[in-house]
């Protein structure tokens, strides 16, 4: 299984690069990895296993994170009305977003970042995300709220952003313009 000893942290040059397609039908090799991602995200919300094993609680893993240049997510999440957003994505590409914009009051953090980046991060309110799952389903999810902060935060991983890059460097608290506010 999966642990923190397997996450690279900030510095490190994978997360830094862009991650190359996976080719599909998706190798056997690449299945079993976005498994054991997805398997990380889930036992790292179950309080037992995370003590057990220290894992720091997340939401989203990206393949760069674990020093695998792939185009592979695997995020578990709740929406605002308990809605469960349990996927491994191979390729995932957003292909549409609202102008409108969102941001998590509390500021994101990362598995990979250590220390704090305190600031207002900026994402699209509302994104399409393509891809195919670990089922090999090719899927078109319309998302909002915290489900879609956390798909561009782990795409971002895939194209060598940091969640801070996008943190106002002069005010990390400056009011961001056409934007809603994630409690
Ligand atoms: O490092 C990662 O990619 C996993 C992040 C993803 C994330 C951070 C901030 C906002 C959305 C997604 C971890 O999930 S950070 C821990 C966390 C846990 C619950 C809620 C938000 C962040
Ligand atoms: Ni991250």
């Amino acid at each position: 299984m999966l642990t923190m000893d397997d996450i690279v942290r900030d510095g490190h040059p994978s997360l830094r690069t862009v991650a190359e397609p996976v080719q599909m039908p998706a190798s056997d090799e690449s299945h079993e990895i976005l498994q054991e991602m997805l398997q990380y995200v889930i036992n790292s919300q179950n309080p037992e296993i995370a003590k057990k094993y220290g894992l720091r609680p997340g939401i989203g893993l990206a393949a760069p994170q674990i020093n695998v240049s792939k185009r592979m997510i695997a995020v578990h999440v709740h929406d605002d009305r308990d809605k469960l957003y349990s996927y491994g994505i191979f390729n995932p590409k957003i292909v549409s977003h609202s102008v409108e914009r969102s941001y998590l009051k509390s500021g994101e953090g990362c598995l990979s970042v250590d220390e704090p980046f305190p600031g207002y991060v900026p994402r699209y309110a509302r994104v399409t995300v393509t891809g195919t799952t670990l089922e090999g389903k090719e899927i078109r999810l319309r998302l909002k709220g915290l489900p879609a902060i956390v798909f561009q935060h782990e795409i971002d991983h895939l194209n060598g952003i940091m969640f801070y890059d996008h943190i106002n460097k002069q005010n990390p608290f400056a009011e961001i313009e056409n934007a809603t506010v994630i409690e």
